[in-house]
């Protein structure tokens, strides 16, 4: 299986920063071959070291949570897993063919578009767009039908972070990274946006959800990775015990 993977090694001199981008036979995989993972990598940014020889991998089909106080390098390890940034050393491995889709806290929608055109719009750029139904679905499923029709520069916090989730779905990738995605959303939204990536996961599809709140998905988490210092402090099931080992240090620094 793992010719069938591709992998992206931060030390040979790569032209493209996107591990998607840069395929070649996997001739030593530290996983198996359908998980996105990271081996051993480390990032700097100047003097400053954001994670430090992390190893992680995503299995498809898991729901899997990835927390950390504030600065503790998990924007940079998703930055790094959706092939934004390249790691200072260490090896990405992104299963062949694979989509991933983001959303990071930096709203990526078009300010003077309607909800639903910046939904038609981000569709476009699929390369096997999805039905009408699928919008209609996610306008439905993230609450933003109230708002379907207004520009998305008019939209409060809560909708924008909807917003920003929709456009991640849009393609409806296999891998979906989402960091802090219930920013700002109100509570009857939460609980309804859960439940809907909890079915999107039960097709064997992954949602990835970077938190360092804990308590907001402990129900779904499959998998749980603790970040702490650019270091992973724990990798393995969300058991009660574990988090709540792990809550102060998570809640300390909210
Ligand atoms: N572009 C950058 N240039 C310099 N330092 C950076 C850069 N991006 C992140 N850092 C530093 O790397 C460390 C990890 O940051 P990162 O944003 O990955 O953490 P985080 O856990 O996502 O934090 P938050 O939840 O606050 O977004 C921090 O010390 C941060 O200041």
């Amino acid at each position: 299986m793992g010719d069938t993977h591709s992998e992206h090694d931060a030390s040979a001199d790569h032209q493209s920063e996107h591990p998607n981008a840069s395929r070649e036979s996997a001739t030593s995989s530290p996983s198996s071959a359908d998980s996105l993972s990271l081996s051993n990598v480390t990032k700097r940014y100047g003097n400053t070291t954001a994670l430090e020889d992390l190893s992680v991998a995503i299995q498809p089909g898991t729901f899997h949570g990835l927390v950390g106080p504030n600065g503790s390098g998990k924007t940079t390890l998703f930055a790094i897993l959706a092939g934004l940034t390249r790691p200072s050393s260490g090896r990405i491995s992104v299963p062949e063919d694979a989509t991933v889709g983001y959303s990071f806290q930096e709203p990526r929608f078009y300010p003077a578009l309607t909800v639903r055109e910046n939904l038609e719009v981000f569709r476009g750029f699929a390369d096997d767009p999805p039905p009408d139904s699928w919008l209609e679905t996610l306008l439905e499923e993230l609450r933003l039908e109230p708002v379907a029709d207004r520009r998305a520069d008019e939209l409060s916090g809560g909708f924008r972070t909807k917003l920003d989730l929709a456009l991640a779905l849009v393609k409806r990738p296999q891998f979906l990274l989402l960091d802090e995605p219930l920013a700002d959303v109100d509570d009857h939204s939460r609980r309804r946006i859960t439940s809907f990536l909890e079915e999107y996961r039960a097709d064997d599809r992954t949602v990835v959800v970077s938190t360092h709140n804990v308590a907001s998905f402990a129900e779904q988490f499959d998998r749980l990775t603790v970040v702490v210092d650019g270091e992973r402090r724990y990798d393995g099931s969300p058991d009660a015990d574990v988090v709540a080992q792990y809550r102060s240090v998570l809640e300390d620094a909210v």
